[in-house]
């Protein structure tokens, strides 16, 4: 069967978030990382069938014509390979500036498809991501008052993603309110008729649970363009098997068995990353890296991979971090910039990495999004296979290294996703060699 969903992720966290919920629907789904160079069939083994194609980018904090840019090849090569249905991936907590990337990417994908209408879905209920009126909760904060208004670089001061997302799109925003969705998919449809129709071409959707999120999927599954959190992938898949477009449910299959040593990589400064970080620090070992010190030179990052060489011959896991609370990072930010210091934290974890699974890691979890969009980059993983899920949103996944005979199991954490425990709970869920 043809390609049935290609996804375009902003950043490659939310990328294996949303493979992991389409895997969990029933979807052969592979994820790959960058604009693909080549066809599907020249980067991975499609015979088992392939129905969702995600492709992950670093797309959410960059200028906004790159991740036009970058997001317009993505759709090239999604296009060249027949898929039905795009889905243009964000945050659940829809992190995005006044600048973009949310808007002007959704603008140039629904241009570009010929969409005249699309939706803005970002709610992730089991996660705590809701939607009412318009306004993003998690949990029960406001999105402004839940520790987003801090984040380094997409700080998220305004709960109201209709005005959020008209600062970024010169198209018309408009709402589907509860309680149009409460009455079903037809009365969700019809409404989005009528507000194509006094030309609102971009609908922000409430979602209180996953019954609207069923709802929204039946009501959108012809929809050329979706766009949301990866809620709404979880629905999607039904839709697809209803209408005849998905064989009957698969089995994803399970990963190989996983061997080397465990490293758990963070540049998230989310809350949840951080309770995380004191966490595992209460049990293993730990390395805080401070961007003021990797802006002097390289003794910091050289003492930094020592601590770990020794560590991980005590036998792991070991945490490198440089995630801090909102005061140090403003620090760091006044002394460095915001850029500067986030593409130090970048691209000193991925100096990390790449040493450090070169030397035996072989179980590598990486906390952030940009952050891991540059280690996964630096370590050249072009394509991810979906395995067993640690957490909501996340799941093991595993991953092909040229020079490296053993797959890597990588598991990449969004910033506020997981229970505290985490960084020592993705470790036990996972199978390794010799267990029994
Ligand atoms: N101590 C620090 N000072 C300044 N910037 C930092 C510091 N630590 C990390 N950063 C930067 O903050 C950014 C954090 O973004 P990242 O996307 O990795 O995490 P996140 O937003 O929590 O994750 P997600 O997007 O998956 O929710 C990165 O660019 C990182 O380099
Ligand atoms: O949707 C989410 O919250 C995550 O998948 C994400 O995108 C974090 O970067």
């Amino acid at each position: 069967m043809a390609i049935v969903l290609g996804a375009i992720a902003d950043d490659f966290t939310g990328a294996t978030d949303l493979a992991n919920n389409l895997v969990r629907g029933g979807m052969r789904c592979v994820q790959l990382n960058g604009v693909p160079e080549l066809p599907l069939e020249a980067l991975v083994d499609t015979s088992r069938g392939v129905d969702a194609v995600v492709i992950a980018l670093k797309s959410r904090s960059c200028p906004a014509d790159k991740a036009v840019a970058d997001s317009l090849a993505a759709l090239a090569w999604l296009q060249a390979e027949g898929v039905r249905q795009l889905f243009f991936k964000y945050c659940s907590t829809f992190d995005s500036t006044d600048e973009g990337n949310i808007g002007p990417v959704s603008d140039a994908l629904a241009e570009r498809l010929g969409a005249c209408q699309t939706v803005m879905v970002p709610a992730f209920p089991v996660n705590g991501r809701t939607v009412y009126q318009g306004h993003l909760f998690v949990g029960d904060r406001l999105l402004n008052e839940c520790g987003m208004q801090h984040h380094p670089l997409t700080p998220m001061r305004d709960a109201d993603l209709v005005r959020v997302l008209a600062r970024q799109t010169s198209q018309p925003v408009g709402l589907v309110p509860r309680l149009v969705i409460a009455q079903g998919s037809e009365a969700t449809r019809r409404h989005l008729g009528e507000l194509s129709q006094q030309g609102v071409s971009r609908a922000v959707c409430d979602t209180l649970d996953e019954g609207d999120l069923a709802t929204l999927a039946a009501a959108v599954v012809d929809f050329s363009l979706v766009t949301g959190g990866s809620g709404l992938g979880q629905m999607l898949p039904a839709q697809y098997r209803q209408r005849g477009w998905l064989d009957e449910l698969t089995d994803p299959g399970q990963l190989a068995p996983a061997s080397g040593s465990a490293l758990v990589l963070s540049g998230s400064c989310s809350t949840a990353t951080l309770a995380q970080v004191d966490h595992f620090l209460a049990r293993h070992p730990g390395f805080a890296l401070d961007p003021q010190a990797l802006a002097e030179g390289d003794a910091h990052l050289g003492e930094a991979l020592a601590f770990a060489r020794r560590a991980l011959a005590g036998g792991g896991p070991v945490l490198l971090y440089a995630s801090a609370d909102a005061d140090r990072v403003r620090q760091a930010q006044q002394a460095l910039g915001v850029k500067r210091a986030g593409e130090l934290v970048e691209a000193a974890l991925s100096t990390l990495a790449s040493s450090l699974v070169a030397e035996g890691v072989g179980r590598l979890v990486v906390a952030g999004g940009e952050t891991a969009g540059a280690v996964v980059s630096a370590l050249g993983v072009r394509a991810m296979r979906i395995g067993e899920q640690i957490a909501p949103g996340v799941p093991w996944t595993q991953a092909t290294l040229a020079g490296r005979e053993a797959p890597l199991s990588l598991a990449l954490k969004s910033g506020n996703f997981g229970d505290t425990d985490f960084f020592t709970r993705a470790f036990e869920v996972l199978t390794t060699e010799g267990a029994p």
